[in-house]
């Protein structure tokens, strides 16, 4: 006799069962982590691209009625629109919230003087530290810096970022600094994923979000979440206010795919 398949586990059936229920909601907002969550990280930063899973099923969703699909990032929103391959109407919330691009629809940085002259000075510091040592890169955003040290050694982490922090710090102490996936980024702007969440529910009119994220700065956008409504799912290890966790890239693709399947049902 052949063995039973084995279950899969409660948590999946779960998340399983909470994705049919978003696909029967009125007004779906699908918003998507970029890094870490549709694409697998690596070393070139505009190298990075969704798994095709999780495109097709993306643009599959775009499609849909009543369907809206949005990337919630920490990327500026110019290296956002290259690597999500987004045509010119994607809802685009980029610079971790403080960057915002709904279509034809944008809102204008306008930074201040004070704002101009930190920025400037910060380039500088942070630049110094970059040339240290081989294999650091200085990404310019809009709004901030964020220093890159994937390529460095192991040991030497800990300690770029803490060069990376005193440098700042000497500045100016109304930063907003945020530590990524061997990356810790410095901002003149503080607003976060859940204001871009929130920007993008008003915007669409949405009566359920599903939400995914992978690193510390996903949370926010977790938090914003309506209980018993949304779906966030947290991809990979780490303490979350997601209500789910998936394993890695590849299971949101799966997901994503799953999710499609059964909107194009609800809504044909
Ligand atoms: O909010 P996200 O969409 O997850 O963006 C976070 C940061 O992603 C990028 O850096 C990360 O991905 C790179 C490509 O895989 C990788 O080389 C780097 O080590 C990661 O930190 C991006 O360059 C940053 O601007 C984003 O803030």
């Amino acid at each position: 006799m052949t063995a039973p398949a084995p279950l899969p586990p409660a948590s999946a059936v779960a998340l399983a069962s909470a994705v049919k229920r978003l696909a029967e909601t009125d007004r779906l907002l699908v918003a998507m982590d970029f890094d870490g969550t549709l694409a697998p990280f690596v070393d070139v930063p505009r190298g990075a691209r969704a798994l095709p899973e999780s495109k097709a099923a993306l643009d599959r969703l775009e499609r849909l009625p009543r369907t809206w699909v949005a990337y919630v990032s920490g990327r500026p929103l110019d290296s956002l629109q290259t690597v999500t391959e987004a045509d010119e109407d994607a809802l685009l919330i980029g610079s971790h919230g403080v960057e915002i691009r709904f279509g034809r629809d944008g809102v204008s940085l306008d930074l201040s003087d004070d704002e101009r002259r930190t920025l400037e000075r910060l380039g500088e510091v942070l630049g110094e530290v970059v040339d240290s040592l081989p294999g650091l890169k200085l990404e310019v955003k809009p709004v901030g810096f964020g220093v890159h040290y994937r390529l460095v050694a192991d040991e030497h982490g800990p300690d770029v970022v803490r060069r990376a922090r005193e440098a700042a710090a000497a500045v100016s102490d109304r930063l907003t600094i945020r530590d990524g996936k061997d990356i810790i980024e410095f901002s003149v702007r503080g607003a976060d994923k859940g204001d871009g969440v929130e920007r993008l529910r008003e915007y669409t009119g949405a009566t359920a979000v599903i939400f995914a994220g992978d690193d510390v700065t996903d949370e926010d956008g977790f938090r914003v979440l309506r209980a018993g409504e949304d779906v966030g799912i947290k991809v990979g290890r780490g303490e979350t206010a997601a209500q789910y966790r998936v394993a890695d890239e590849h299971a949101i693709a799966t997901l994503l795919t799953l999710l499609a399947e059964a909107r194009a049902a609800a809504t044909a």
